[in-house]
């Protein structure tokens, strides 16, 4: 424990010397640092600084310049266009979360309020102070003509700044990179799709892909699609799952695997036939696949300046190789007709256009790139590339026959843009056997923290926010960075004449570059699978996973169901399916693992639940604990069970009056197999219902660290007597809310204020007769005010209707909200039904909140945020 808060003090020292360090780098601008001076180009920081987070940072890098000029990655007379803006701070940007219920105010408050105040107040900006972003759809998007530290230091921009980390905060808006928001656009997304979102973490993409399937759903429904978003770093995943609660998704299962050994879930066991007699396979495909794969990340230099001094070559060749088997898999596990989208933030063609053409060449026609010049067209891109150079330490190298024998082990062929059959004449297992560098050496090599594309929220100054500052763990491997750059001395004479151009159509990958639209740099390109892949497509891929599998399971004692011998069934298995285990020996449909017991006890899940839902102070338990369980199947992650106790399940129907149109049955899951001891109770969508028996039916292949919306959670009252044993939860209440017929009450708007404003009111104080009258008489224990606004019957079905969970005492009403969503709904109602301002009661002479005597205390009853 103490370890742990060593820890956690490191790293926020670490950050707040980090964010200071990127601070002065603008405040410095581009003025020369003395780590500038005497600077050459094969070595772009020759004074390294004994404390280097210290040190402004330098934004300049010759071998950069060198780089990107030899790449011809911009005409020659954009040039210092292109470098200049690099140098700028990137302005910031955020999306409206579009499934929220009052995004639509939110963009008329910013369309009408902010554009004009910012404009008036901000006079120093020669453009809009804000504007939306022009190819983002519904002007959901919005781009700040400011960069984050001037939105912290300005005073004029206060209120604003305050708005943006309040809507944050409450899940209303994300900030997000412009350019990290085009991907998913792209994916072309449908509400039933199955999506997976490869490398997924912080999770800025997999909001947006929630946001899409959402979209257009009515209250009280479920989208038929899915997203499974996976990452290799659970410490990410653990903020992923914190980003997207607030999207409050039943349609979302978060994994933890390393995405190019992704598990194939094909249960050959209960074939089904479909109505005209053919084979239904139960197999986990997908309609989308986004892969978003780590990179070098110096598309981010503008956001993340400390990239300027670690840049090197190296960095986007030591990552080539798993880009691709990332890739790989994604087209293999992609639906025949499915759209994937490969993209990455980093400029370079090695990571971008090389992995391009050897997804097209190892598919061999399977696979098409798409041009999608006609999808947003107000978005400013370029063309990939169809010829580029490869660096290595120091050398140009034109082609693969120009490599040293001594370096292709970690210089690949497919580095080079040769044509479609110079695979076969390179890809020989030994090759790629000799290019070792496994995930922790790609770490070392590539900047990591710059991968964090999505900025969750760095604009204020509290260390525990999530932000991109989040990943620093990652950076200061400055020294084991293969400096390529120290080894040539200079150029060598390349002769440029050999360098081939790619025979694929390249041109059809999009690049977005700094200075077209003051963004940072993207790339990204379309791919659509005509046809399964042939077998040796996937060869070398599921190769090198049948490898992998040996040697975990030559290391690691306890690897479970997975752990099994590969065998084909004579059913026609795909062929791009590497990895295959048969079912017939893997449980069946169940909702208890014999291994769940031994592997981790009941303690040890309710820390993990508690982590997963936020609750900070239990993570140090929590990496303790998981430190313990080192190995076995779960490795620290809780199986998911289906809860299925009908006594509670009844209660909780009978006491809420839950219709029987909304099913329970089997869509309910908790972490615990102890039924007596479950403490929170969550809902997953019928798509996600399927997944999780198709895991259940292959053993389990699927490592599940998060799924599903809370609903419902335990508490004890003081008074036990008629009260539910679970309560609603606010995540759960939306989609439950049309379906609620028991205790419901219905608010006059004053009596909702105050509640808001003041959390805990007597029956008395109560404005509105019937409410007071209606209020005494329900059932005590949890129960649901909705607002009932002039004029308007209540619909809960209807999507504006506005609910909170509340808590119904002997002689008061309590709101289980927490204080910031309480504000934020004041002001939104404020806003859309005018009256003055009112804020919580830490700002109020709460006269009524002091009167009130808060029976919903005893600490079991509410989280911390619910109880005062
Ligand atoms: C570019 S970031 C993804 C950003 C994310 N898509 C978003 O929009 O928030 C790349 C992610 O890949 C993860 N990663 C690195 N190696 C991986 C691997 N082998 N398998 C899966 N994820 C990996 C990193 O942990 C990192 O979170």
């Amino acid at each position: 424990m103490g370890g742990g808060k060593a820890v956690q003090k490191r790293g926020r020292t670490q950050r707040r010397h980090f964010r200071e360090g990127r601070e002065n780098a603008w405040k410095y601008g581009t003025k020369k640092t003395r780590s500038d001076e005497g600077a050459t180009v094969d070595d772009p920081n020759p004074n390294p600084n004994p404390n280097p987070s210290w040190e402004p940072f330098s934004t300049q890098n010759p071998g950069f310049e060198e780089y990107y000029k030899g790449q011809a990655i911009v005409p020659e007379e954009q040039w210092d266009e292109f470098i200049s803006t690099l140098r700028k701070p990137l302005p910031a940007a955020f999306r409206i979360n579009a499934s929220g219920q009052f995004f639509k105010d939110i963009r008329l408050q910013l369309e009408n309020e902010f554009t004009t105040s910012l404009d008036t107040e901000v006079n120093d900006y020669e453009t809009e102070a804000i504007r939306p972003l022009p190819w983002y759809p519904d002007k959901l998007a919005w781009h700040l003509n400011f960069s984050r530290m001037q939105l912290r230091k300005n005073q004029t921009l206060e209120r604003f700044h305050e708005f943006l980390k309040q809507e944050n905060e409450v899940g209303t808006i994300t900030r997000q990179e412009a350019v990290s928001m085009v991907p998913p656009l792209f994916l072309d997304v449908l509400p039933d799709h199955y999506i997976l979102d490869l490398c997924a973490a912080p999770g800025s993409k997999t909001f947006q892909l929630l946001e899409i399937i959402h979209q257009s759903i009515k209250p009280g429904f479920l989208p038929d699609g899915l997203v499974i978003a996976n990452d290799v770093d659970v410490q990410r995943c653990n903020l992923l799952i914190h980003q997207t609660k607030r999207m409050c998704s039943a349609n979302l299962i978060v994994t933890n695997h390393e995405a190019q050994y992704f598990p194939s879930c094909l249960s050959t066991k209960d074939f089904t036939r479909d109505e005209h007699g053919e084979l239904k396979k139960d197999i986990l495909q997908f309609d989308r696949v986004l892969c978003d794969v780590p990179c070098s990340g110096d598309g981010t230099l503008r956001k993340a300046p400390d990239i300027w001094r670690k840049w090197n070559a190296g960095m986007g060749n030591g990552v080539h190789r798993l880009q691709v088997e990332i890739a790989m898999r994604g087209i293999t596990l992609l639906k025949v007709g499915g759209r994937m989208v490969y993209s990455t933030c980093s400029m370079n063609p090695v990571e971008n256009e090389a992995v391009v053409a050897e997804i097209l060449r190892r598919s061999k026609g399977s696979v098409e790139l798409l041009d999608v010049s006609y999808e947003l067209p107000e978005l400013v891109r370029r063309p990939g590339l169809r010829t580029w150079k490869v660096r290595d330490r120091g050398l140009w190298l034109a082609t693969y026959e120009d490599v040293p024998i001594s370096r292709r082990g970690v210089i690949l062929p497919s580095m080079f843009p040769c044509d479609e059959i110079c695979t076969s004449k390179f890809q020989s297992e030994s090759l790629y056997e000799n290019a070792t560098l496994n995930n922790s050496e790609v770490k070392n090599n590539c900047s990591f923290e710059s991968v964090d594309h999505c900025v969750t929220m760095d604009i204020d100054n509290d260390p525990k926010k999530l932000g991109n500052d989040v990943t620093l763990v990652h950076i200061s491997k400055d020294a084991e960075i293969e400096d390529d750059c120290k080894v040539g001395a200079s150029q060598n004479d390349l002769d440029e004449t050999k360098a081939k151009v790619s025979s694929f159509s390249l041109e059809h990958c999009m690049r977005i570059l700094p200075y077209d639209q003051n963004s940072g740099a993207f790339f990204i390109a379309v791919l659509h699978k005509i046809s399964s892949l042939h077998d040796d497509s996937v060869k070398a891929v599921g190769q090198s996973n049948r490898r992998k599998q040996r040697t975990q399971r030559s290391t690691s004692p306890g690897l479970g169901s997975d752990d099994q011998p590969v065998v084909r069934s004579s059913i026609d298995i795909p062929q791009d399916d590497p990895g295959v285990v048969e079912a017939a020996s893997a449980p069946g449909p169940t909702d208890k693992f014999p291994s769940v017991k031994d592997d981790q006890g009941a303690v040890e899940t309710e820390n993990i639940e508690a982590f997963d839902n936020g609750e900070d102070g239990n993570l140090e338990t929590k990496q303790t604990k998981e430190n313990l369980v080192t190995h076995g199947k779960w490795r620290g992650v809780d199986p998911v069970v289906f809860f299925r106790d009908e006594n509670t399940i009844n209660s909780i129907r009978s006491f809420y009056g839950i219709s029987d149109v909304f099913p329970l049955d089997s869509h309910l899951v908790t972490r615990n197999c102890d039924a007596n001891h479950v403490k929170r109770i969550y809902y997953i969508s019928e798509s996600v219902r399927d997944i999780l028996e198709l895991n259940f039916k292959v053993g389990q292949k699927l490592k599940i660290t998060s799924l599903g919306l809370k609903v419902f959670e335990r508490q004890a009252s003081k008074d036990n007597s008629g009260t539910c044993t679970f309560r609603l939860s606010s995540e759960g209440l939306p989609l439950l809310l049309p379906y609620i017929g028991k205790q419901i009450l219905s608010a006059s708007l004053e009596d909702f204020r105050h509640l808001l404003q003041y959390r805990t009111i007597k029956f008395p104080d109560f404005v509105d007769a019937d409410f007071r009258e209606n209020a005494s008489t329900l059932m005590p224990g949890c129960c649901v005010t909705v607002l009932k606004e002039k004029n308007k019957e209540i619909f809960q079905d209807d999507s504006s209707a506005i609910a909170i969970v509340c808590w119904k005492g002997k002689s008061n009403l309590s709101i289980m909200v927490s204080q910031l969503d309480a504000q934020e709904l004041l002001e939104r109602l404020q806003a859309r039904f005018g009256g003055q301002r009112v804020s919580g009661p830490d700002e109020s002479d709460a006269s009524h909140g002091a009167a009130a005597e808060l029976e919903v205390s005893g600490a079991q009853v509410a989280e911390p945020d619910f109880v005062e």
